[in-house]
């Protein structure tokens, strides 16, 4: 017998070989996908009816800050430089390990309700992040972020805490949690610390996750410290790999994509975030084109403010289809592909496709809404009339997470309450 049948619905399952079907089953047991067609014989505990709905690949999120939920609307409409120094990084100053757990089972929920199934972490505390998704249910790839500046000190102290925590939780809570190492960017880690950093993730098999060429002034600054930008910094120390996924990387020239490229790196497109502070439209069609893999993240909800995949997938096919006075630009079906296959790639998890013998990451997403009707053609719809909110279920590693709009491994209204608390303490200490 079966753990789950999805029946009924429209399978989008993202695998070439296979298209879609318009009326049809996946069956789920012992955390996989075994079996996709029209009609299954089988039995499971439980069945779901997805009438009216579509089956597909739960989204990932390949670049984000959970904890940060907490300072959602807490600094906007500023400079990256004034916003990050300025104001997120004193309040992160008196950020405790339980204000990041608080935060991270709200951004858990806020996934699970937006169709997102993995996420790519770096923060700080944590352990306590890791508690909330292995609470929650998701999946995701975590790091500790290491901030080194220059100070051989912090450095140590962070390279140290991050060391720590990549052999802890790596393979827990039954392989959903992965663990990467999480220098913060070319331009807050020295070219020595970076270079240490990459010999500790090869030794220990962990993969390495980093800001990078975010802005202008980071591409100036690097120009002037090293002579060269980033990737050609982080390409002559031997730091590139498909095990690397870099955030943001707005400020490439064509010689930086050809890098990337040849290299195998994993890019995380952040189109909300890049948007919102201002830092510039990343060359996404031309990375696409030198066949960069690139996926999509939020980043934090300081710089977004919410976790919600669709409206990323909505903003990214807008804002380049205009950036390159193209309509053709960036069409849905190669959205979505960014939003599931090509962000599992990035954190190297069978997940992505719904595919027999794949892990059974899936969202169940309502389309008998007002804003869904009529319905010509199911991927247009998904990109750029579908919300998070539309999503009604949520399976991760073939367990239901959320049910029919309700959440079944949190209680919401306790994790919105001593978030909302938790928040409002914090900043009064910020203030004090
Ligand atoms: O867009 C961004 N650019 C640079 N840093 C960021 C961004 N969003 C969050 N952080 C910062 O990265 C660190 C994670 O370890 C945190 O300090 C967080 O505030
Ligand atoms: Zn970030």
């Amino acid at each position: 017998m079966a753990d789950i049948i999805v029946k009924n619905a429209y399978v989008m399952t993202m695998d070439p070989d296979a298209g879609d079907l318009k009326n049809g089953t996946v069956v789920i047991e012992d955390g996989k996908i075994t079996e996709i067609g029209e009609k299954t014989s089988e039995s499971a505990d439980t069945v779901i009816d997805a009438k009216h709905s579509v089956v597909m690949p739960g989204l990932v999120n390949t670049h984000t800050h959970a904890a940060m939920t907490l300072f959602r609307g807490y600094a906007d409409d500023l400079q990256l430089a004034d916003w990050l120094e300025g104001h997120i990084w004193p309040a992160e100053a008196k950020l405790t390990a339980d204000d990041v757990y608080k935060g991270s089972l709200l951004a858990c929920m806020e996934m699970i309700r937006s169709g997102t199934t993995s996420f790519a972490d770096m923060y700080f505390y944590m352990d306590e992040t890791a508690k909330a998704v292995e609470a929650s249910g998701l999946r995701a790839s975590l790091c500790h972020g290491l901030i080194e500046l220059w100070n051989e000190e912090k450095g140590a102290t962070d390279l140290k805490e991050g060391k720590r925590f990549v052999r802890a939780w790596q393979g827990a809570a039954d392989g959903r949690i992965k663990t990467m190492y999480g220098p913060h960017a070319p331009n807050t880690c020295s070219d020595e610390f970076l270079a240490k950093v990459r010999e500790e993730a090869n030794r220990d098999g962990a993969g390495i996750h980093i800001h990078l060429l975010e802005t202008e002034a980071e591409l100036l600054a690097m120009k002037e410290k090293y002579g060269k930008c980033s990737v050609h910094l982080l390409e002559d120390i031997g730091f590139l790999g498909p095990d690397v996924l870099a955030a943001h990387c707005v400020w490439l020239s064509d010689g930086d994509i050809e890098i990337l490229g040849k290299r195998g790196v994993n890019v995380s497109h952040n189109v909300i975030s890049n948007m919102k502070l201002a830092s510039g439209i990343a060359p996404v069609h031309k990375m696409l084109e030198k066949g960069v893999n690139v996926s999509l993240g939020t980043d934090g909800c300081a710089s977004n403010n919410n976790l919600d995949l669709f409206e990323e997938m909505k903003t990214a096919a807008l804002l380049h289809k205009v950036n390159t006075f193209n309509p053709i630009a960036l069409p849905a079906q190669q959205v979505l592909q960014m939003g599931t296959i090509n962000g599992a790639k990035a954190l190297g998890t069978e997940t992505g496709m719904l595919k027999v013998g794949m892990k059974a990451d899936l969202i169940v997403v309502d389309m008998k809404k007002p804003h869904l009707t009529p319905c010509f053609d199911v991927p247009s719809h998904l990109v750029y009339s579908a919300k998070g909110s539309d999503v009604r279920t949520t399976i991760v590693n073939g367990k239901v997470l959320m049910d029919d709009y309700k959440v079944l491994t949190l209680d919401e209204q306790k994790v919105m309450e001593e978030a909302q608390k938790t928040a409002e303490e914090l900043v009064a200490r910020v203030n004090a």
